[in-house]
């Protein structure tokens, strides 16, 4: 690393994980063990775009809930020319992109040029990882819209009727250094999401939702300061979901993505993500007319204000939606839940006044670097549910 990048990267660490010391971020010494970034599964099962319509799509996977790998689905993006990471290094060479968030929930940044540099030029155990949701709305980091589409199957954006600015964060570009990645979660508010990848590799574990978080999460006795890192989960609770106690009800589906590949993970579903080599990808969460159910549930329990507008506008665009919220139980837990709850008792005391404001304005996705923040935020969120439940 250059001396001015090694600067910067040091403030930055300093920010996005006040809890490690200089000397803890490579003190497992991950780097220098390939085996956690090889993997020669194949259990996610792989369909060609080519050959199956968006109405087979939604039939054969999005409503039955099937997670899948999908080639040629993204084959015409000019993302394939254009991010390239030569490219990328100099047509945002000054900008700054979200690497973390600090202890208050603040964005921590880093110029394009600096997180290059560093990405290939690390030994960190769990390198920062570039994850930024507010593309859309810079002047200049806008322009990655032009370059993807959002692909035909997942066209149903319902979200986007309450409009941009109060609509919660859906989009998030990625850049992810080798042994960077996504600890093990559940996508917020009862979304699916897919995932696209440009260059590089990830590998992917999925769980059923019905799997107890006790099972799949790692704890601080597992990992004091690493726990939530995705390649803390590949090396602790990795080997004992390929042991024949593992139970079988809950099973491991494991993948390699290779670029140009989507994959689709349906709402509930437990994932962990771990960047084999560095990856350039791009991922829109969603709520759909097939996800509409749960993703509504969660919705009113915890963004109420949004759901008022949200229900406004479905009356007028789309009234079918609308009257289905008359027969939707909110308070019925039976649903695909989410992997809020938790015996940890670290938040702060959160008000209960679920009508008054919006709970989950924090809640965002779980990147490694501002994981710790979604689980505050995702914490309160909790027990404030939990609080208008008892009422
Ligand atoms: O690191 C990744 O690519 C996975 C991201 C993910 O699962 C998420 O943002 O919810
Ligand atoms: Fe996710």
């Amino acid at each position: 690393m250059n001396s001015r990048t090694l600067k910067r990267i040091s403030s930055v660490r300093l920010k996005a994980r006040s809890e490690l010391k200089h000397e803890e971020w490579e003190q497992h010494h991950y780097y220098y063990d390939q085996n956690v970034v090889s993997c020669s599964k194949n259990q996610i099962e792989r369909i060609d775009a080519r050959n199956i319509t968006r109405e087979e799509f939604i039939e054969k996977y999005e409503r039955p809930a099937k997670p899948v790998i999908i080639q040629h689905l993204i084959d015409d993006w000019p993302a394939f020319e254009k991010w390239t990471i030569e490219k990328l290094g100099r047509k945002y060479r000054n900008q700054r992109f979200k690497v973390g968030e600090d202890d208050d929930g603040k964005s921590v940044k880093l110029k394009m040029k600096y997180f290059l540099d560093y990405a290939s030029n690390n030994h960190d155990d769990s390198p920062l990882y570039l994850f930024e949701s507010s593309f859309g709305e810079h002047p200049k980091k806008k322009r990655l819209i032009d370059d993807y589409d959002v692909p035909e199957y997942f066209n149903e954006d319902l979200f986007q009727l309450v409009g941009e600015h109060r609509r919660p964060p859906y989009r998030w570009w990625c850049i992810g250094p080798q042994r960077s990645g996504t600890g093990i979660h559940i996508d917020p508010l009862g979304t699916s999401a897919w995932n696209a990848l440009i260059s590089g590799h990830k590998r992917w574990c999925i769980f059923p939702p019905s799997t107890p978080r006790e099972l799949l999460k790692p704890t601080s006795s597992d990992s004091p300061k690493n726990k939530d890192e995705g390649i803390t989960w590949f090396k602790v609770i990795y080997p004992r979901t390929q042991l024949s106690s593992w139970p079988k009800q809950y099973p491991c589906l494991e993948a390699v993505q290779y670029p140009g590949e989507v994959i689709f993970v349906p709402g509930g579903y437990w994932h962990v993500v771990l960047n084999m080599d560095l990856t350039v990808a791009v991922t829109q969460n969603f709520c759909s007319s097939v996800n509409f159910p749960t993703v509504w549930t969660r919705v009113v329990r915890s963004r109420p204000k949004m759901s008022k507008k949200f229900l406004e506008r479905l009356k007028r665009r789309r009234p079918d939606l609308a009257r289905l919220t008359d027969k939707i139980d909110v308070n019925d837990d039976t649903g695909p839940r989410s992997d809020t709850s938790s015996s940890s008792s670290s938040s702060s005391s959160a008000d209960s006044s679920p009508d008054s404001t919006d709970e989950s304005d924090t809640e965002s996705k779980p990147t490694a670097n501002h994981q710790r923040s979604f689980e505050k935020g995702d914490e309160s969120v909790v027990k404030k549910i939990r609080v208008s439940e008892q009422q």
